[in-house]
């Protein structure tokens, strides 16, 4: 099938298509949908994704991701003010907050939501790891700032980070509901 995904953030396209490679097409569309303000990224990409559907003509299903860094010492900031931040004061700047704790434990937190004629379902996933100094030029956003397993997420390889990543594990979730749920 063809996945419509509602995103301008190129970065979360090219992880869909790595990870959907060979199995599902995965076409890129802007719309302006309303990003609710809420504390709830549940509510975000579900209000997103129905939206969408709704002003759109026709029937074809389409999928929202919203995604947030969640910092343990800073009470889980910026979570879903992630993009705000990242525009405001940048990535440079958040790692001076950042490293003034001792605690540098984080988590990125992924809802997937797909919506279509019969509802709207959401999908998570999530990754924990540690905040350092930025390093790679490989993804996006805050990719530089965030280490798993030894490797920041910009020194991995896009099928890599898909692997472990909040965004990969949120895919995997939808496309086991999307294969058992085919007519
Ligand atoms: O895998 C990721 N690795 C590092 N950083 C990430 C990731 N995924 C999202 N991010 C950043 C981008 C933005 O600063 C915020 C999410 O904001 P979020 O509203 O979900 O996305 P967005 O505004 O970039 O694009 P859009 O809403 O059009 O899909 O966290």
């Amino acid at each position: 099938m063809t996945i419509r995904f509602v995103t301008g953030n190129d970065g979360k396209v090219r992880e869909a298509r790595e990870y959907f490679e060979g199995i599902d097409t995965i076409e890129q569309i802007d719309y302006d949908y309303t990003e609710i303000q809420s504390d709830s990224l549940e509510e975000i990409a579900r209000h997103g994704a129905r939206e969408t559907f709704e002003a759109r003509e026709g029937d074809d299903p389409v999928i929202v991701d919203d995604t947030g860094l969640f910092v343990d010492a800073l009470g889980g900031f910026p979570g879903p003010y992630s993009a705000y931040v990242e525009d405001t004061v940048g990535i440079e700047r958040f790692w001076r907050l950042a490293r003034e704790e001792e605690n540098r434990r984080a988590r990125f937190r992924t809802v997937l939501a797909y919506a279509d004629a019969d509802g709207t379902e959401t999908f998570t996933g999530s990754v924990a790891g540690t905040l350092v100094a930025p390093r790679g030029d490989g993804g996006f956003g805050y990719d530089p700032l965030f280490e798993y397993n030894g490797q920041t997420l910009s020194e991995m390889s896009t099928e890599e980070k898909n692997a472990i990543s909040h965004r990969g594990r949120a895919f995997g979730e939808f496309a086991e509901w999307y294969a058992s749920n085919e007519d």
